[in-house]
């Protein structure tokens, strides 16, 4: 049984729009970084299935997220095929992420009600998530595609709940373009990494940029 329903997931990702996607093979390195995370004011932590110890990582990560971060949704990204899906959702995922659309993932995800935000880069493939059940559509990668896509996917697809990731900044100016652009959520991964070892200074980064975009969305 997943810990929320797609729709519970979709408001909390669209309230708390900041979607910090990482990964570290390291388990006491990882619980910092999403404890930082979560008191910068996000909900929502995608864990990437990057490395060799990925699905061990993942697994100690949702005990902690339970007993230390009350309403944090934790997913896993980088997903491809059925079998890793079918595993990680087994181990708590509260969502899966995907650089790219696979109709046997969306199978999985249907099958155990688990929201799926499938990586789309052409106006097809975004039609094609949504008729396959995606929570969120993910525009990927959304530094090759630019903003002025999403503004023209708007005109024919204007509800789509879409989120860009690859290559967006944590600027307050890349925000503003990306929102304006018409995207829902923002998923970051490398850039906002990038300066991590003060973590008091990084929970405040972010609240910083949760608060902005929160008044971007006014
Ligand atoms: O593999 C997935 O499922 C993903 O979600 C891909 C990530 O969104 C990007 O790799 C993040 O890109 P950067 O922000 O440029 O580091």
């Amino acid at each position: 049984m997943p810990r929320y329903s797609t729709a519970a997931i979709q408001q909390i990702v669209l309230d708390t729009p900041i979607v910090p996607v990482f990964f570290h093979a390291d388990v006491a390195y990882a619980q910092r970084i999403l404890q930082a995370c979560y008191e910068g004011g996000l909900r929502v932590f995608e864990f990437t299935n990057r490395g060799a110890n990925a699905f061990e990582v993942f697994s100690a990560l949702m005990p902690f997220v339970q007993k230390n971060c009350p309403g944090m949704l934790l997913g896993i990204g980088t997903i491809y095929t059925a079998e890793d899906a079918e595993r990680f959702i087994q181990a708590g995922a509260d969502f899966v992420v995907q650089p790219c659309l696979t109709t046997e993932v969306a199978e999985v995800c249907r099958n155990h009600g688990t929201p799926w935000l499938p990586g789309t880069m052409t106006v097809g493939e975004v039609y094609q998530a949504t008729k396959l059940g995606a929570a969120i559509v993910k525009i990927f990668p959304g530094n090759v595609v630019g903003p002025g896509f999403i503004k023209s996917l708007r005109g024919p697809m204007p509800t789509v709940p879409l989120m860009v990731t690859g290559g967006v900044e944590p600027t307050e100016e890349s925000l503003r373009e990306w929102f304006a652009a018409g995207v829902n959520v923002v998923g970051m991964g490398s850039q906002l990494f990038k300066n991590v070892d003060d973590t008091q200074a990084f929970s405040q980064q972010i609240a910083q940029l949760l608060e902005f975009v929160g008044t971007l969305k006014k």
